[in-house]
C-alpha cells in the first residue's frame, strides 16, 4: 500500500524510534518530509532534520497534530504523561501505533477515547529491513487501519497479526530476541577465537552461518531438526558439538529466556513499573 498522501509522525526518536524512522526512510515508503518526530532530546532530530530533511517537532503535541498516522514509540513508563499531553491533538481520523512493551489498546484508548489503535511490537532489525513485527488491532481500528500498519512493518521486515492476548509472548520471543541472538553471536564469535580465528573473520563466520540457518528454515520450510540433522554426519564433528551444545542445556536456557521476557511483559501490562 503506498503512504504517499500521509504523515508520520513519531513521539521517542531512541533505539526503536529510529531504527524505524531510518527503516522506514531506507525502504523508500516515505520521504523524509512525510516524516514528523518528537523527543526530549529535540537536539538529536534537529542534526536528523538538518541532515536528512525529516521535521523535527518542537513537543510532542505538534507531532500528534502533523500526523496522520502517529507512532508512539517511548519507554512504557512514559506513555501515561505521553497520552494526557497529546489527547487534545488526536481524534478518530487518526491512527495511533503504539509499539511500548506491555501498554494495551485499552490502556491508550482510555486516553483518547473512539481512536483507532494498533499495537505493534517490532524488533530493531527494522533498521536494515529485516524486522519482525506482530500487531493486534484496537476496538475502533478497521481493516483499512491494519492494512495501514501492515504496510509500515511490511517495508521494513515481515508482519503478522495476532489476538491482543499474545502480545506479551511476541515481546518474549521476537521483541526481545535480536539480544539473545547477538549474545548467541558473541560467543560464537569468541569461542572462534578460543579455536584460533582472527576475531573479524569469526564474527563474519559466525554472523553469516546464523543468517544462512534462518534463511534455509524460512525459505525451504523444512523443519529445523531435519535441517540439523543434514549438517549432522554420523561420527564427526556437529554430532560432538551438538552433545556438548545440549549437555550444556541451550535448549531450555532459550526457552526460559523467552518465558522470563514474557513474564516481564506480562507484569508490565498488569502496570507494574
Ligand atoms: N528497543 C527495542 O528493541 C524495542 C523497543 N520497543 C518499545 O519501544 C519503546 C521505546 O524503546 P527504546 O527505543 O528501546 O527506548 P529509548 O529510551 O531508546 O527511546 C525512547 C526515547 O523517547 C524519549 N522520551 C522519554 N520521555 C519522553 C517524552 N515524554 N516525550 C518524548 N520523548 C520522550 C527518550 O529519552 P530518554 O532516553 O532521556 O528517556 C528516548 O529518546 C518502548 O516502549 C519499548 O517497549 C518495542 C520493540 C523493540
Ligand atoms: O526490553 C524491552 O523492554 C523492549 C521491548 C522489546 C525489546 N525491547
Amino acid at each position: 500500500m503506498a503512504l504517499t498522501d500521509k504523515r508520520i509522525g513519531f513521539i521517542g526518536a531512541g533505539a526503536m524510534g529510529s531504527a524505524l524512522i531510518n527503516g522506514l526512510l531506507k525502504a523508500g515508503l516515505v520521504t523524509p518530509d512525510q516524516i514528523y518526530a518528537a523527543d526530549i532530546h529535540r537536539e538529536r532530530l534537529l542534526a536528523w532534520q538538518e541532515k536528512m530533511g525529516i521535521h523535527a517537532c518542537a513537543d510532542n503535541g505538534e507531532a500528534a497534530a502533523a500526523a496522520d498516522i502517529l507512532v508512539l514509540a517511548v519507554k512504557p513508563q512514559a506513555m501515561e504523561e505521553v497520552l494526557e499531553e497529546i489527547r487534545e491533538r488526536v481524534n478518530g481520523d487518526k491512527l495511533i501505533i503504539s509499539i511500548a512493551a506491555g501498554i494495551t489498546t485499552t490502556l491508550i484508548e482510555t486516553f483518547l477515547p473512539g481512536v483507532p489503535v494498533i499495537r505493534a511490537m517490532p524488533n530493531t532489525p527494522c533498521l536494515v529491513g529485516a524486522g519482525a513485527t506482530a500487531m493486534c488491532l484496537g476496538k475502533y481500528a478497521t481493516t483499512a487501519h491494519e492494512t495501514m500498519a501492515a504496510a509500515i512493518f511490511g517495508a521494513v521486515g515481515t508482519a503478522v497479526t495476532v489476538k491482543e492476548n499474545l502480545m506479551d509472548a511476541v515481546t518474549g520471543l521476537s521483541g526481545s530476541g535480536p539480544a539473545y541472538v547477538y549474545i548467541m553471536l558473541e560467543a560464537l564469535a569468541d569461542a572462534g577465537v578460543r579455536v584460533g580465528i582472527q576475531r573479524d573473520i569469526a564474527m563474519t563466520l559466525a554472523a553469516q552461518t546464523m543468517l544462512g540457518a534462518a534463511k534455509m528454515v524460512l525459505e525451504t520450510g523444512e523443519h529445523p531438526g531435519r535441517l540439523k540433522d543434514m549438517v549432522t554426519t554420523p561420527g564427526g564433528t556437529t554430532t560432538a558439538g551438538i552433545y556438548a551444545l545440549e549437555e550444556g542445556g541451550l535448549r531450555v536456557t532459550l526457552m526460559n529466556a523467552v518465558m522470563a521476557a514474557t513474564r516481564r511483559a506480562q507484569e508490565m501490562s498488569a502496570g507494574q513499573k
